[in-house]
């Protein structure tokens, strides 16, 4: 509101001008002021209606100057002065212009106008305000009745930290009530450990919306975690105003998370399990047993098939060392990698060395000119296995021990030192304990071979493989040689009952060679090999001799035949004159 709104115009009467002039303008207006100027028009002072009727009352005469009446102080308001500032005993007023040229007159009867109606905007806008606030106190419930309702806790902080509500899921949340925060710094909650972190200090810090995993302290000890979120709210003035911040029970998630991390890392655990399995499965599938001694040997070498440990298999001749020692380099190293097997005991000792250490160029007589690798560079990244190891002579033991040690060659005639990174698996069919014992093998070299002792049991120890054996060699000699046939279940019976001291090595023999000489589709006991064959019961006692000495002619001839399929073979086998042999076979009408 300006003064200008309240402002009556009032003509300037020049300080020249006579009584009667003043009197005339007075009457015609209802300020009982009026402006006197001079001949610039410049504000000299005011004449008041009181100041003009006390001079007539003294005499002055109506056509005197008005010059002594004027009151040269009088009060000014400026044009642009606030209405509100008025105070009813300086009125009326004189208003002025920026130059102080007068422009008018402030009376009490405006002023008075102007507070009725200031009054009744007032009043106006209090009833408005009034119903605002009832609005807003409604407002307010719905608002308050909305945070309640919410399942999540919200907290409202000022723009300092001070908390200034929190709602019931809050209080659910945290187990305490609103009172026990309302008022309190989040600092202060962090500081006595009621939370691990607040949302709203760090809203506070970087003036944006923030979210963060946060661990409250209930009230009865327990931690919960809760994923919070604080949105800043700023003012007109960019100030931050308040922080209202989302806090979201994630405990249960936490937990199903946590139980899924586990189950994904039980269903990984088992995968790699299973691939091993498989992997196992695959590699394996050459190596036949149905025994628990096998199976155990199987897991063994799948356990230690990753490590570098070195291993020596110990058993008796054709028990399987070397196809346990393939197995372990197939699951371990792989089938990219080389696996060099040598027989220590089928090479002479002067080559020995020169074989598993390789030779430097004219290392000796008859070396080739550009030196060669041994065994243990090719067998370098893959697995070297070395059977019959006690065969090693003394010397290349000590070595073979440097070597185990330094994992590094030193080639015959060789200075420089090569590094190999070889598995080692030995085997021996030969009792070690007692070849220490006789100094015929180091005691140190012992201990470092059989980090990893593995023992094959002789066939007659786990008699239960035999039938798969059978059948699965059965099975190769058909494929092999373009058969089809098969074993009488009695011939399964004298195999399983046979003590095989050659092992599976001899077994599969025999059963090549049965399946080889049947001329008939189904083996029998009549192909097996005489030594497997049942024992013969020697003739009756009371027998004729002659009877006796016919049978007994006729199994050897025949039995020999079987085995020999020459009548020539026979004689020579028998220690008799082919003619015997034939005119035996004719006497006793022999078919084979
Ligand atoms: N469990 C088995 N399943 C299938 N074949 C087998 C099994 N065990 C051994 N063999 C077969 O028997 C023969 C001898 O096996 P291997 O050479 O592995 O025995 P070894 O103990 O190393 O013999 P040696 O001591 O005489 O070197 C091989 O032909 C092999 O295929």
């Amino acid at each position: 509101m300006q003064i200008a709104e309240i402002l009556v115009h009032t003509p300037s009467l020049p300080e020249t001008a006579a009584i009667a002039k003043a009197i005339a303008l007075l009457c015609g207006s209802d300020t009982g002021l009026l402006p006197v100027t001079d001949a610039a028009g410049r504000l000299t002072g005011v004449l008041t209606t009181q100041r003009l009727l006390a001079a007539l009352q003294n005499g002055q005469p109506w056509d005197g100057p008005v010059r002594p009446l004027i009151d040269t102080d009088p009060p000014t308001l400026a044009a642009d002065a606030d209405p509100q500032s008025l105070a009813p005993q300086d009125l009326p007023a004189l208003v002025v212009d920026n130059a102080g040229a007068p422009i008018g007159v402030v009376t009490l009867t405006t002023y008075a106008a102007f507070l009725h109606r200031h009054n009744s905007e007032l009043q106006n806008r209090c009833t408005v305000a009034q119903r605002e606030l009832g609005e807003v106190k409604l407002l307010n419930k719905e608002l308050e009745a909305i945070i309640d309702s919410s399942y999540d806790g919200i907290w409202i902080t000022d723009g300092n930290g001070v908390i200034l509500n929190i709602n019931k899921a809050s209080e659910r949340i945290s187990g305490r009530p609103a009172k026990t925060y309302i008022g309190r710094n989040m600092k202060e909650l962090v500081d006595k450990g009621l939370l691990d972190q607040s949302t709203t200090l760090l809203v506070m810090e970087k003036r944006e919306r923030v979210t963060i995993n946060q661990t409250i302290k209930t009230a009865n000890g327990d931690t919960m975690v809760v994923l919070a979120t604080g949105n800043p709210v700023f003012d007109d003035t960019g100030n931050l105003y308040r922080i209202v911040t989302n806090t979201r029970d994630i405990s249960e998630l936490v937990r199903l998370r946590d139980r899924l991390y586990k189950e994904q890392e039980l269903s990984l655990r088992y995968m790699a399990e299973l691939v091993q399995l498989r992997k196992l499965q695959s590699k394996s599938a050459d190596l036949i047993y149905r025994g628990s001694d096998m199976q155990r040997i199987v897991e063994l070498s799948s356990r230690v098939a990753d490590v570098d440990s070195t291993i020596l298999i110990t058993g008796e001749s054709g028990t399987g060392k070397e196809m346990i020692a393939r197995l372990i380099h197939q699951l371990g190293r792989g089938d990219k990698k080389p696996f060099i097997a040598i027989d220590c005991g089928a090479i002479p000792d002067q080559l020995l060395e020169s074989e598993l250490f390789g030779y430097e160029g004219g290392a000796f007589t008859g070396a080739k000119k550009e030196g060669k690798p041994g065994m243990f560079e090719l067998a370098h990244t893959g697995t070297l296995f070395l059977d019959e190891v006690a065969e090693l002579p003394l010397a290349l033991q000590a070595k073979l021990l440097r070597v185990l040690q330094s994992k590094e060659v030193l080639r015959v005639g060789g200075t420089r030192p090569i590094p190999v990174d070889a598995r080692i698996i030995t085997a021996t069919n030969k009792d070690l304990a007692r070849m220490l014992m006789e100094k015929r093998f180091r005691e140190d070299l012992y201990y470092r071979l059989m980090v990893v002792p593995i023992h094959t049991p002789p066939l007659r120890e786990r008699r239960e493989d035999i039938p798969p054996l059978v059948y699965h060699f059965v099975d190769a000699f058909n494929r092999h040689h373009n058969f089809s046939k098969t074993i009488a279940p009695e011939v399964m019976d004298r195999l399983v009952a046979y003590d095989w001291p050659g092992n599976v090595r001899e077994l599969k023999n025999v059963v090549e060679r049965m399946m080889v000489m049947s001329g008939a589709p189904r083996v029998t006991t009549d192909d097996l090999p005489a030594f497997i064959q049942p024992k013969r019961p020697l003739p009756k006692v009371g027998s004729r001799l002659k009877e006796a000495v016919a049978e007994t002619e006729t199994y050897l001839l025949k039995e020999t035949y079987k085995e020999h399929k020459s009548w020539q073979k026979v004689a020579q086998v028998l220690g008799v004159d082919y003619t015997t042999v034939y005119r035996k076979v004719a006497k006793y009408h022999l078919t084979v």
